[in-house]
C-alpha cells in the first residue's frame, strides 16, 4: 500500500469510513429516487400503468448492466478512484436533471397547475435517468472493490466485517430514503400553482449524491489507489480467443492433451494472465445459477406489493400502505446482519462446522424458496377469505337490490327510473374502496369529499363508483342550500353503497338516517402475515448477497476485482429480466401456484449450485500471483545465469578464434 496515509482506527483503515458514508448517501439517492419514480411517470408525465412499469423495469435493469462498463473503465483505464469521481459527477447531474424535469412551473404557461410542454419534461427526465443508470451502475462495482482494496492481505477478518458494514449502509440509505421521499412527494409545492412536490422528492436525492461525492473526495489523501493495469478486458478476450483457436488447430490426437483448455494460450500469452483468467472463469461459471435468486428476491417490489394491496394494513392506530411493507426488508437487514456476524456464524464455527461462503449462499437460496412457500400460503388464505366474502356479497347483493327495486317502483315514475351502475364484482385495486350513493329523495343531491366528487345524483338514481383510500372520510351532501356531513372509516379493498332515504332531514343529526350496505367486505387477511416471507427472503439475502459480495472480491485476481463485482451485479440484471419473461410466459391461473413454481425452480437451481460449489476449490489469488511472479523472477535469474554463461563461453570461443586468426595471420605474414 505504498503512497497512502495508512491511518488505522481499531485495526481498520480510516479511509473506509469515507467509503461507507459515500455508499450510504449514494444508496439513499438511488432508492429515494426509485421509490417515487413510478408515481412520477403516472401522475406527472401522465403515462399509463403499462408504460410506467416497463420504463421503470428497463431503468432498473440498465442500472445493473452498466457496472460492466464502469468495471472495464476502472480496471483498464482510469483506476477505481477516478472512475468513482467522474461517474459520480455524471450521476449527480442526472439527479439534478430529474429534479428540474419535475418542476411543473417551468412549462406551465397558462398557470393551471399542469405542464404545457410535456415533451420537455419527458426528454429531460429520460436524459436524467440515463445519466443516473450510467452513474449508479458504473460506480457500483468500483466502490465495493475500492473498499476491499484498502485492506492488507493479513486483514481478512476486517475486510469481511467491512463488507457487512457496507451492506448495512446500503440498507440504511435505502430504508431512510424509502420512508422520506414518499413523504416529500406528498407535499404541495409550486410558484404559480401548488402540485405534488416531485421536484423535492428528486431534489433531496440529488443533494445526497452531491454529499456522497464531497465525502469521497475529502477522504482522497487516505486511500490506497491501485493503479489500473492496462486494457485488461481486451487482453482477456484476445487470450481466450487465441486459446480456443489454438485448441481447434491442434484437435488431432497426435497432439498431447493439456490440463486446461486455457493452457492452449501458453504459446503466445503470459502464464500469469492465463492463471488469472482461469480464476475469473471458475467464479463466473459458478455465477450461472445465481440470477434465479434475484428473480425471486426482486418480486418483493412487484408481486408481494400487489399481494399486500389485498390485505388489511391496520397495525393498531398505524396504517401501513401496501408499498410501505417493502421497508420491512431493509429494517430486517439492519437487524439480521449484526446478529449473523456476531452470533450465528461464530456459533456455527464453534460447533465445528465449516460454514464456507458457498454453503452460506446455498442456504440463502433455500431460505428464499421457503419465503415463496410462505407467500403461497398467505395467498391461499387470501383466496379462501375472498371466496367467502364474494359468496356473502353475491347473496346479500341480490337480496338488497331486490329490495331497492321494490322501493323504486313504488316511489318513482317510470321516467325517473335510472339504470343503476354495474355492480362491482371484484375487489377494488390497490387497497382502495369503491363507494357509490343511492339517492332515494325526490330532489337531486350533490355528494363530495375533498378528494372526489360524486357529482349531482338525480332523484331515485345511483352515482358511479368512486375509489377512495382507507381511513376516516367525511362526505358532504348538498341539496340546494341545505347540507349534511356524513363521516365513516374505511379499511382496505371494500365496497359500499350508501342509501340516502327519502325522509332525510338535513342538519346536524342527518348522519343517522343514511344507511350503508357492505357490497364487498374490507380485506380481512392482515398484512402482518407477510412478515414471515419478508423474514425468510431477508435472511436469505444476508446469507446469499452479503456473502456473495465478499466472495466475488476475495476470489478475483488483483487486476479484475471490479470486473468480478460487475459480473456479480450482472446476475441481478439477468434476474430482473427473468421476472419479466416468466411473468409473461407462465400465466398461471392461481397466484399461489406461481409462487410455488418459483420456489420449486429455485430449489432445483440450488441443487445444481450445491453440486457446482462442491467441486469449487477456494483460492488465494494474491498467493497464486505472488508464486507466479516468483517463478518468473527465478526463471529470469536462471535465464540471466544462462545468458551470462553463454556470453562467457561465446567470449571464450571468440578469443580462441581471434588467437587462431592471429596465428594464421602471423603464419601468412611470415
Ligand atoms: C442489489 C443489492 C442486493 C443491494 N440491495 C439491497 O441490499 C436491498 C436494499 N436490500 C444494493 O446494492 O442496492
Amino acid at each position: 500500500m505504498a503512497g497512502t496515509i495508512n491511518k488505522e482506527v481499531c485495526g481498520y483503515p480510516l479511509s473506509i469510513f469515507f467509503i461507507v458514508v459515500n455508499e450510504f448517501c449514494e444508496r439513499f439517492s438511488y432508492y429515494g429516487m426509485r421509490a417515487v419514480l413510478v408515481l412520477y411517470f403516472k401522475y406527472f408525465l401522465r403515462w399509463d400503468d403499462d408504460l410506467a412499469t416497463s420504463i421503470y423495469h428497463t431503468f432498473v435493469a440498465l442500472c445493473y448492466l452498466t457496472p460492466i462498463l464502469g468495471a472495464i473503465v476502472a480496471d483498464s483505464w482510469l483506476g477505481k478512484f477516478k472512475t468513482i469521481i467522474y461517474l459520480s459527477i455524471v450521476y449527480a447531474i442526472g439527479q439534478v436533471a430529474m429534479a428540474v424535469s419535475a418542476i411543473h412551473d417551468i412549462t406551465d404557461t397558462d398557470r393551471d397547475g399542469t405542464p404545457d410542454n410535456m415533451t420537455f419534461h419527458v426528454v429531460l427526465s429520460m436524459v436524467g435517468l440515463f445519466l443516473i443508470a450510467l452513474g449508479t451502475g458504473g460506480i457500483k462495482p468500483c466502490v465495493a472493490a475500492f473498499g476491499g482494496d484498502q485492506f492488507s492481505d493479513h486483514q481478512d477478518r476486517q475486510r469481511r466485517t467491512f463488507f457487512s458494514v457496507f451492506y448495512l449502509c446500503i440498507n440504511g440509505g435505502s430504508l431512510l430514503s424509502t420512508i422520506i421521499t414518499p413523504i416529500l412527494r406528498a407535499q404541495d409545492c409550486g410558484i404559480h400553482s401548488q402540485q405534488k412536490c416531485y421536484s423535492l422528492a428528486f431534489g433531496v436525492p440529488a443533494a445526497l449524491m452531491l454529499v456522497a461525492l464531497v465525502v469521497f473526495i475529502v477522504g482522497s489523501g487516505m486511500y490506497y489507489k491501485a493503479e489500473p493495469q492496462g486494457n485488461i478486458m481486451l487482453d482477456v478476450c484476445k487470450c481466450i480467443g487465441f486459446a480456443i483457436k489454438n485448441r481447434y488447430r491442434h484437435r488431432s490426437n497426435q497432439y498431447p492433451k493439456r490440463q486446461h483448455w486455457m493452457d492452449w494460450a501458453e504459446e503466445k500469452y503470459d502464464k500469469l494472465l492465463i492463471a488469472q483468467i482461469k480464476m475469473v472463469l471458475k467464479v463466473l461459471f459458478l455465477y450461472i445459477p445465481l440470477p434465479m435468486f434475484w428473480t425471486l428476491f426482486d418480486q418483493k417490489g412487484s408481486r408481494w406489493t400487489l399481494q399486500a394491496t389485498t390485505m388489511n394494513g391496520y397495525f393498531g392506530s398505524l396504517v401501513i400502505q401496501p408499498d410501505q411493507m417493502q421497508t420491512v426488508n431493509p429494517i430486517l437487514i439492519l437487524t439480521l446482519v449484526p446478529i449473523m456476524d456476531s452470533v450465528i456464524y461464530p456459533l456455527i464455527n464453534k460447533c465445528g462446522l465449516n460454514f464456507t461462503p458457498l454453503k452460506r449462499m446455498t442456504v440463502g437460496m433455500l431460505l428464499a424458496a421457503i419465503a415463496f412457500v410462505c407467500a403461497a400460503l398467505v395467498q391461499i388464505e387470501i383466496d379462501v377469505s375472498r371466496k367467502q366474502l364474494l359468496y356473502l356479497f353475491i347473496s346479500s347483493s341480490h337480496f338488497y337490490f331486490f329490495f331497492l327495486n321494490l322501493i323504486f317502483r313504488k316511489h318513482c315514475p317510470p321516467s325517473h327510473q335510472h339504470p343503476r351502475t354495474d355492480d362491482i364484482t371484484s375487489k377494488p385495486q390497490e387497497g382502495n374502496n369503491a363507494i357509490r350513493f343511492v339517492n332515494g329523495m325526490k330532489t337531486a343531491v350533490n355528494v363530495s369529499i375533498p378528494a372526489a366528487n360524486f357529482g349531482l345524483i338525480e332523484p331515485f338514481s345511483y352515482s358511479n363508483y368512486s375509489l377512495i383510500k382507507n381511513g376516516k372520510v367525511t362526505f358532504t351532501l348538498w341539496s340546494g342550500s341545505q347540507s349534511c356531513e356524513y363521516s365513516t372509516d374505511f379499511g382496505f379493498g371494500s365496497s359500499y353503497t350508501f342509501f340516502i332515504p327519502s325522509t332525510l332531514v338535513f342538519g346536524p343529526n342527518c348522519q343517522e338516517s343514511i344507511t350503508a350496505a357492505e357490497d364487498i367486505k374490507p380485506n380481512s387477511v392482515h398484512m402482518a402475515l407477510q412478515i414471515p416471507q419478508y423474514f425468510f427472503i431477508t435472511a436469505g439475502e444476508v446469507m446469499f448477497s452479503v456473502t456473495g459480495l465478499e466472495f466475488s472480491y476475495s476470489q478475483a485476481p488483483s487486476n479484475m476485482k471490479a470486473v468480478l463485482q460487475a459480473g456479480w451485479l450482472f446476475t441481478v440484471a439477468i434476474g430482473n429480466f427473468i421476472v419479466l419473461i416468466v411473468a409473461e410466459l407462465a400465466k398461471l391461473p392461481k397466484q399461489w401456484a406461481e409462487y410455488v413454481l418459483f420456489a420449486s425452480l429455485l430449489v432445483a437451481v440450488c441443487f445444481i449450485f450445491s453440486i457446482m460449489a462442491y467441486f469449487y476449490t477456494y483460492i488465494d489469488p494474491a498467493e497464486i500471483e505472488a508464486q507466479f511472479k516468483k517463478n518468473v523472477n527465478e526463471d529470469d535469474e536462471d535465464n540471466k545465469h544462462k545468458l551470462q554463461k553463454t556470453e562467457v563461453e561465446m567470449n571464450k570461443r571468440d578469443s580462441i578464434k581471434c588467437h587462431d586468426e592471429d596465428d594464421k595471420d602471423k603464419q601468412t605474414k611470415m
